[in-house]
């Protein structure tokens, strides 16, 4: 006997009530009990198609969907009663003719309204998208036969309109079909039809009670029970080297992180695992997230540490090494300042502390040679080597000034780290990192040694579309080479088409790393439609905050809860801006994550790892993104296009916080970014 659930069955639980949801947990399977027990009412669908359509009754009103074929049980769906009959009376479960892949299909004769929109008389026609397209290709997409059809009418606007009629699958490839993305064949019509990769994003077999009611517990949290192909390829695959994988936001990389976590420490009963991202409030919602999957599996929780980097590395040092007192940023301010009121070179205060961050600190480089003939990666400035000579007697002082005060930094930390630890005292057996755009060149190289080259040791997810902190630096030069082990993800989970799309051109559509590899941003789709993002710039503040005022009411008119609504600043001198807005509509704002009734209020750099149903970025004006204080401060060209790329990024990060909604506003004069925010 197989337990199996649907995503339609997760997806329609969760959209009842806390308490309906209750219920149906307590009515919930015991597998090992089977479904023939009393109380359950067990009632064929007379109406349906499909004779292996049944009901089972949870109280006077609700109803679950179930699939049964020989010993074969499948949680299709939940609903009140007359939904429930509805939903069964227009499906049938069935293997896809070309694919092979098991798939729910809606009986396309039952539904009942016009799917494809039609064009009112006069309105000019766009072309057909697959008018001429061979039905063999259109079947190798997943597409159900008795949808061939509609999927001939659609256009570029009208196809999201088969988005909730189609499986996924299908969708996606049609998607890809459209901008000349061949379907790929999987010839697997002999394997069992749940086993195809494509209904494995579907159907998720219940191995145990456990199991099931992880599936119950959180049933908003699909991406706990349903992985892409493409993501489980990246959980399950066993890599020879450090492996990372890539993707434009929103498209599950850290979903991938945390099954595969997760995964490994199951598969390997002693191991240890570390989790880690670059600080700590990612890592307590990693952290919250690994619960979710886990449950209540504790030997499976209790190896795996989740710790941001700079946490997990002191840590580590102080059990290794030793006790250790870090330098702040002020140590390091006053230690340089000193050093070079000490000094007679004429030079920058804001170069020094840059040069400092960047390079010599930064790169830990230890001796005057070395910073004499160093590749200024991102530093174009051309510095005469007895300048570089002078500077690095600067430098070295203000190091001394450190160890005198018995100060570490960081960076200096993870250097000893590195070159003290053995492989043996390494407490973890592997270590998968989340936001890795985002570290440090020492942290990637103390965790390179820490993995060594264990199979399976190191794994990345990152996007370097997202890198708001760091500098760039070359990955291949700290010892961690992916080259052959990384690759993208390409559908995006969290935002509407409309909103990747316009996000997506603030960033070149190829973004090159440091070391010369490339991530090309081209065919990434995502499975649903939204309203277009509105980009607007007005007079004034004021008139800013009252249309952003009515864009708040409106989302609230529309159902959205004010916490499920952000207000997105580039830095806390703004907050004020954005929380008169909230005022003006009536409305409470909050800077922390409360739950219930404010409307978020959040900088720039503080929304990463967040996504919220809709997003409105205010005050993106020039001088404000990019920041004028940060252009000032640049102190070389290199420097400079840092400043620009970072900048860019952040406003990306912004804006695909949003689900469903964005709205990004100015005051004159605009940024020149918004330019590029075109749809
Ligand atoms: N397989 C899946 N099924 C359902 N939802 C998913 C799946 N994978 C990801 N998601 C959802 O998509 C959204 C984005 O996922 P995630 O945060 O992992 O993306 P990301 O690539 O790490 O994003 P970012 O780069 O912006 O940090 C989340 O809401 C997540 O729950």
């Amino acid at each position: 006997m197989t337990l199996r659930i649907a995503d339609s069955f997760t997806a329609s639980l969760a959209k009842l009530t806390p308490q309906e949801q209750g219920l149906v947990k307590q009515t919930a399977f015991d597998p090992h009990s089977g479904l023939d027990r009393p109380g359950l009412s067990l009632r064929r669908v007379d109406g349906a198609r499909d004779k292996g359509f049944w009901t089972a009754r949870v109280n006077d009103d609700i109803r679950i969907v179930l699939h049964r074929r020989g010993e074969d049980t499948l949680l299709a769906y939940v609903g009140h009663h007359d939904d429930a009959y509805r939903w069964a009376e227009r499906r049938r479960l069935d293997v896809h003719p070309k694919t092979g892949a098991a798939q729910l299909v809606e009986i396309r004769e039952r539904v009942e309204e016009v799917v494809v929109p039609v064009y009112v008389a006069g309105e000019a026609a766009k072309p057909k998208l697959f008018a001429e397209t061979p039905e063999a290709t259109l079947l190798l997409c997943g597409v159900p036969e008795d949808w061939i059809g509609d999927v001939r009418e659609v256009d570029e606007d009208t196809i999201f309109a088969l988005a909730e009629h189609l499986p996924a699958e299908a969708m996606e490839a049609l998607l890809n079909l459209a901008v000349g993305i061949e379907p790929v064949v999987a010839f697997m019509q002999k394997l069992d039809p749940f086993a195809h990769p494509d209904a494995r994003r579907r159907f998720h077999l219940l191995t145990d009670e456990t199991d099931l009611r992880r599936a119950l517990e959180a049933p908003w949290e699909t991406w706990s029970i349903f992985l892409h192909p493409a993501q489980r390829e990246f959980v399950e695959r066993d890599f020879a080297g450090p492996a990372r994988v890539i993707g434009s936001a929103g498209t599950g990389k850290t979903v991938v992180a945390l099954h595969r976590a997760v995964r490994l420490a199951r598969e390997n009963p002693a191991a240890r695992i570390l989790l880690t991202t670059f600080n700590s409030l990612l890592a307590t919602a990693l952290h919250l997230k690994v619960k979710t999957l886990v449950g209540d599996e504790t030997p499976v929780l209790e190896r795996i540490t989740v710790a941001d980097l700079p946490s997990a590395a002191r840590e580590l040092f102080e059990r290794t090494v030793g006790p250790i007192r870090l330098a702040d940023a002020e140590d390091v301010a006053r230690a340089l300042a000193k050093a070079k009121a000490a000094s007679d070179l004429s030079v920058d205060g804001r170069f020094l502390l840059e040069e400092w961050k960047l390079i010599v600190d930064g790169r830990q480089i230890q001796d005057r040679e070395t910073y004499r003939d160093l590749p200024r990666l991102g530093r174009k400035k051309r510095l005469a080597g007895e300048r570089r000579e002078a500077l690095w007697t600067i430098f070295e002082d203000a190091r001394e000034s450190l160890r005198a005060a018995g100060l570490t930094t960081y960076a200096e930390m993870l250097r000893l780290l590195a070159d003290g630890i053995t492989a043996a005292e390494v407490p973890f057996d592997y270590i998968v990192v989340d936001e890795a755009q985002d570290i440090l060149a020492a942290e990637l190289r103390i965790l390179g040694k820490l993995a060594g080259d264990r199979p399976n040791g190191l794994f990345f997810a990152g996007d370097i579309g997202q890198r708001i902190f760091r500098p760039a630096f070359s990955w291949r030069s700290e010892g961690v080479d992916v080259r052959g082990r990384s690759r993208s993800l390409r559908v995006n989970y969290r935002t509407s088409q409309q909103i990747r799309r316009q996000a997506e051109g603030l960033l070149p559509s190829m973004l090159v790393e440091a070391d010369g590899s490339e991530d090309d941003r081209l065919g990434v789709q995502s499975l649903f439609s939204g309203a277009t993002p509105v980009v607007r710039v007005f007079p004034d503040i004021e008139g800013e905050k009252e249309a952003v005022a009515a864009w708040l009411s409106q989302c609230v008119s529309e159902g959205m809860e004010p916490s499920a609504i952000a207000l997105v600043v580039r830095s806390p001198e703004l907050f004020e801006r954005a929380e008169a807005a909230a005022a003006l509509a009536g409305l409470r704002s909050s800077q922390d994550g409360e739950k219930g009734s404010a409307v978020r209020v959040a900088a720039m750099h503080d929304v990463k790892g967040l996504e919220f149903r809709a997003v409105a970025v205010m005050a993106c004006e020039e001088g404000v993104v990019p920041s004028e204080a940060r252009m000032v401060e640049a102190a070389d060209e290199g420097a400079l296009a840092e400043v620009y790329a970072t900048e860019r990024h952040l406003l990306y990060v912004a804006c695909t916080r949003a689900r469903e909604n964005l709205l990004v506003t100015a005051a004159e004069p605009a940024s020149e970014f918004l330019q590029d925010l075109h749809s």
